[in-house]
């Protein structure tokens, strides 16, 4: 997985058919995604619950490009190697999920994959300032975790800023979750952003027989930051 600051659209499968995972993350692959965002929730560090590496193992055959996974869980140490051996090219932990992330990024750089680390809306950017070299992408959380679906929370667009000046010319991805959609994306691209996970915006009015949609829904998205 090569570095490049490009625009990347990551639609989350949090929004997608759970009878139909491998087919939807084909489906959105096939219609311009970049890469494929799976989150994991466990009902304790976050109000909801998906799935596990078992299913990331499952999925994983079904995706071409980077699997995109982010571990809403408490604690995240004991599955690290877990959720690497299920195939995952980027693992990203909250520093909000233990007293020790630094060491959570080593572990997970240590398993073969990509360190990412995400920021609940409350939490300032200068929480990742003495990580920068522990870490291949930096993940603004738009919304409070735990559901598809929500309202983009405005104020992050500033951390962004905040986090692209911090970060420089580092091979770092900002990445931005939550609530994002043509309306939302061009801010947080034009503040710094890199890649943009969607659900809702993505999946909406399409499905593993009708995929078209979500190629409109991906491009609207990319037009929006572009224009
Ligand atoms: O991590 C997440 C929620 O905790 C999801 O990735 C995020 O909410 C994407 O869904 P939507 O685009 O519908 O907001
Ligand atoms: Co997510």
């Amino acid at each position: 997985m090569s570095f490049d600051r490009s625009l990347k659209i990551a639609p989350s499968i949090l929004s997608a058919d759970f009878a139909n995972f491998g087919m939807e993350c084909a489906a959105i692959e096939a219609q311009g995604a970049d890469w494929v965002h799976v989150d994991v929730m466990d009902g304790h560090f976050v109000p909801n619950i998906t799935f596990g590496p078992a299913t990331c193992a499952a999925i994983r055959p079904h995706i071409k490009g980077v699997m995109d996974v982010h571990l809403m869980i408490a604690p995240v140490d004991p599955y690290i190697d877990a959720f690497a051996q299920a195939g995952a090219d980027v693992i990203t932990a909250h520093v909000e999920a233990g007293p020790h992330i630094h060491r959570t990024l080593q572990a997970i750089r240590g398993a073969g994959a990509k360190a990412g680390v995400a920021l609940n809306p409350g939490t300032p950017a200068s929480a990742v300032e003495y990580l920068l070299d522990m870490v291949d992408l930096v993940c603004v959380m738009t919304v409070n975790p735990g559901f598809g679906g929500q309202k983009f929370i405005h104020s992050q667009v500033e951390k962004v800023r905040q986090l692209r000046a911090m970060i420089g010319d580092r091979p770092i991805h900002i990445e931005i979750d939550g609530g994002v959609d043509p309306t939302t994306a061009p801010l947080v691209a034009a503040a710094g952003a890199d890649v943009l996970v969607a659900g809702s915006a993505v999946f909406r009015g399409g499905s593993v027989t009708n995929p078209a949609p979500y190629g409109e829904n991906i491009r609207a998205i990319r037009n929006a930051c572009a224009g």
